[in-house]
């Protein structure tokens, strides 16, 4: 459905934009319907870009997105509206994306006004409340509120609900928990689940490899923009090969391993890598892997150990001898 092929971002920068920061490199991902996908990677490792490329909020400096087949980035005026009636953003701050003047019935307005201006006052009213309590919420409960009298987890609820009403076929969901509190989040997680068992494709941005973990059928690692390691996410998890992988997820507190376990697993596998890299062991054996990249794995893949590292990768060598 969605597929982003070897995308770069370049953003002007410095006072006066002579400078150039390389946000995003030749990154390659795709999301199926019915499936997410999870970006993740620290602060400032290219997530947020991407996910606002793919919406076409920014433009691409280099590469192809594309959405069931067509361009994204030359999608203009009707296209691209229709574009958004099938692929729809949702943000981490939820109160940021509702003025707090009006109430929120507002928001429901203008997309009528842009997308549903011939339905009747009835339909409309059994549509919204259908996408409401979609989102596990009471039209009652919610419908004629101000912002500021809703939860976070009201009001994400409810971005998601405008999302629905489209009928999308893909959600960008950016962060769009990390300003709940624990109980909310898990049920704004479950919901997610809920809307990809409708078939619903999500790319879901995180920093946090927990969250990634639990909502996700794929993972895309990012490190400085680039894509160390991607694939299934139970093989990701369970048999990390990129040193970057590695050091996120041993960072990750377990409650049902003692620092000291978690440590030895580590110091073993730290042990077994030491030297190598999988990239440039398989690199002579082409495979279907997305560029920069190979299958160390069925359906995992991983990138060179040293990328984007000052030294040298020290199996690169070795590998091309
Ligand atoms: N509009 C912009 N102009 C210039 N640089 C930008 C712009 N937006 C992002 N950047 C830079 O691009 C890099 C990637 O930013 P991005 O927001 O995509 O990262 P991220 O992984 O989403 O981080 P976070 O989790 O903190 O949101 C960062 O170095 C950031 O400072």
């Amino acid at each position: 459905m969605l597929t982003v092929e070897r995308v770069n971002k370049v953003y002007k920068v410095g006072t006066f934009g002579t400078d150039e920061l390389h946000a995003v490199r030749d990154v390659s991902f795709d999301v199926q319907r019915g499936e997410v996908v999870s970006l993740i990677g620290e602060s400032g490792s290219g997530k947020s870009t991407l996910g606002r490329m793919v919406l076409k909020l920014i433009s691409t400096t280099d590469g192809a997105i594309r959405f069931e087949g067509t361009d994204v980035g030359g999608l203009k005026r009707g296209a691209l509206r229709e574009y958004y009636r099938q692929a729809q953003g949702v943000f981490q701050d939820p109160f940021s994306s509702y003025n707090p003047i009006f109430k929120i019935d507002r928001t429901y307005e203008t997309l009528r006004s842009s997308y549903f201006p011939k339905v009747s006052d009835a339909d409309w009213r059994a549509k919204l409340h259908d996408a409401i309590k979609a989102v596990s919420l009471e039209p009652a409960d919610v419908l004629g509120k101000f912002p500021h009298q809703l939860s976070g987890g009201q009001l994400q609820r409810l971005l998601i609900a405008r999302a629905l009403l489209l009928d999308i076929d893909l959600l960008v969901a950016d962060e769009i928990i990390s300003m709940l509190d624990a109980s909310t989040r898990i049920d704004v997680l479950n919901l997610l689940g809920e809307l990809k068992g409708r078939g619903l494709g999500i790319l879901f941005i995180t920093h946090d490899l927990s969250l990634g973990n639990y909502v996700s059928d794929r993972v895309v690692i990012l490190y400085r923009g680039r894509v160390v390691e991607s694939g299934v996410t139970q093989s990701v998890f369970g048999d990390p090969l990129h040193p970057y992988t590695r050091n996120l997820l041993a960072s990750v507190p377990q409650l049902d391993k003692r620092w000291d376990e978690v440590e030895a697993v580590e110091a073993a596998r730290e042990a077994e890598l030491r030297g190598r890299c999988i990239y440039h062991e398989r690199e002579a054996t082409p495979g279907d892997a997305p560029a920069g990249m190979v299958e160390a794995f069925p359906g995992h893949y991983v990138g060179c150990f040293a990328m984007d590292t000052d030294d040298p990768c020290p199996a690169a060598k070795e590998a091309v001898a």
